[in-house]
This record gives structure tokens, C-alpha cells and sequence, in this order.
């Protein structure tokens, strides 16, 4: 079985070099190109999708569009939840992280940004910022509504998103591709390989390239290959 993860192409902030987490920012014209290549190499490889998967972010959303036009899967079902989200940042959201990195140290700026359980500073539910403001996460619970998620609170929701919803699918046989975000795939990369907490730290995933697995009859991986268009 294949199942193959991508992370959204270049976002707007991405670019700006800004935290971002659940801020719902738009992809560059660059990481539009980057989404679209990525279904131009998964059409080359000969991939097919029956059912996809991914965030209510935007620049996860018209990614997976974007590879799916490639691959003329435009067709199949999508399920969204909020559950694939990014990682949600506090308020860090919408500083710079090199100002940051400038203003608390380098060293701070790295836990915060790749420590397993180091949650940023949290947000207050007055600031605008507060994801309970916004319409598309009405179905949420308040205590479900996040002021700030290290990743392993990030974890918490994706595993059981992925458990429930994902999992049962991909065992069915379908192939499945999910579309989301650095730290929700690190989140699911870090379940599906049994990565320990100190060395999910080192581990970063490029935007817009597939990311492919292939997984036995467990679901345990037997194979991991990022899919290049040169390859
Ligand atoms: O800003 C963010 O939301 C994420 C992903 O771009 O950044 P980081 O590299 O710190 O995980």
C-alpha cells in the first residue's frame, strides 16, 4: 500500500519568513508552481488517488487541488478537518522569526520551533488572533480551540484524526494522499516511523514535494522516497 503526504508549496509567509501556524495565508504564485510540478511527478509516477485528505487552511487546500488537476483526480472525494491543521503557533503567529530569533535568542526561537512538547507563548481569547473568531471553527468545542499547540499537543489531534478517519481507509486498500503542513506531517511521521521525541527534532519536510510511503500490511513503512519530477 502507498500513501503518499505533501506539504503545502511556498506560502505568502513562508516567504515573509513569519510564524504562522492556523493563520490562513495564501500560497505565492512560486508555491502554486511547486504544487503543481509535484502532481506533474506523482501523474509521471503513475499515481492515482481515490480519496484525499487535508486541512481548512488554504494553502494545504489549493495545493491538493493543484496536484490533483495534474493528476486528473479533481474528481475524487475530499475530506477536510480542522484536525490536520498546522501546528497552532500562539502568539507568536504573524512575528518574524529572525526579528524573534533577534529579540529571544536563537536557542528559544529553536525550542519553540522544533521541541516536542515546548508549547509558544499562548494566546488570550480577547486577541483577534483567537481561532473560536473565526466561522469555519464553530463546530469546535471550546476546550478544543487552541491558544497555542506544541507538537505534541499538534499529536494529539492528528493521531486520532489519522486512527479514525485515515487509517481504516488506507487499510481498505484506497490510495490515499493527504495534503497538510510541516508540523502536522511531522506529527504523522513521527507516529507512522516510532520517531522518538528528541529526534523529531531534526526533522523538517519540504514544501510542495511528495512525500511517498510504502506501508505493509500493518502499516508500518517499508519505504520512504520523496518523488522529484527530474527522478
Ligand atoms: O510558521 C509555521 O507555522 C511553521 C511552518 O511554516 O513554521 P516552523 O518551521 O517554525 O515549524
Amino acid at each position: 500500500m502507498k500513501l503518499v503526504l505533501i506539504r503545502h508549496g511556498q506560502s505568502e509567509w513562508n516567504l515573509s519568513n513569519l510564524f504562522t501556524g492556523w493563520t490562513d495565508v495564501d500560497l505565492t504564485d512560486h508555491g502554486a508552481a511547486d504544487a503543481r510540478h509535484a502532481g506533474q511527478a506523482l501523474q509521471q509516477h503513475g499515481f492515482q488517488f481515490d480519496v484525499a485528505y487535508t486541512s481548512y487552511l488554504k494553502r494545504a487546500i489549493k495545493t491538493l487541488n493543484y496536484v490533483l488537476e495534474e493528476t486528473d483526480n479533481l474528481w475524487i472525494p475530499v475530506l477536510k478537518s480542522w484536525k490536520l491543521n498546522e501546528r497552532h503557533y500562539g502568539a507568536l503567529q504573524g512575528l518574524n522569526k529572525q526579528e524573534t530569533a533577534e529579540k529571544y535568542g536563537d536557542e528559544q526561537v529553536h525550542i519553540w520551533r522544533r521541541s516536542f512538547d515546548t508549547a509558544p507563548p499562548l494566546l488570550e481569547k480577547e486577541d483577534e488572533r483567537y481561532p473560536g473568531h473565526e466561522a469555519k471553527y464553530n463546530e469546535l468545542q471550546e476546550k478544543d480551540i487552541p491558544l497555542g499547540e506544541s507538537l505534541q499537543t499538534t499529536i494529539e489531534r492528528v493521531i486520532p484524526y489519522w486512527e479514525e478517519e485515515i487509517k481504516p481507509v488506507v487499510k481498505a486498500g484506497k490510495s490515499v494522499i493527504i495534503a497538510a503542513h510541516g508540523n502536522s506531517l511531522r506529527g504523522l511521521m513521527k507516529y507512522l516511523e516510532n520517531i522518538s521525541d528528541e529526534d523529531i527534532s531534526d526533522v523538517s519536510i519540504p514544501t510542495g514535494v511528495p512525500l511517498v510511503y510504502e506501508l505493509d500490511d500493518d502499516l508500518v513503512p517499508a519505504k520512504k522516497y520523496f518523488l522529484d519530477q527530474e527522478e
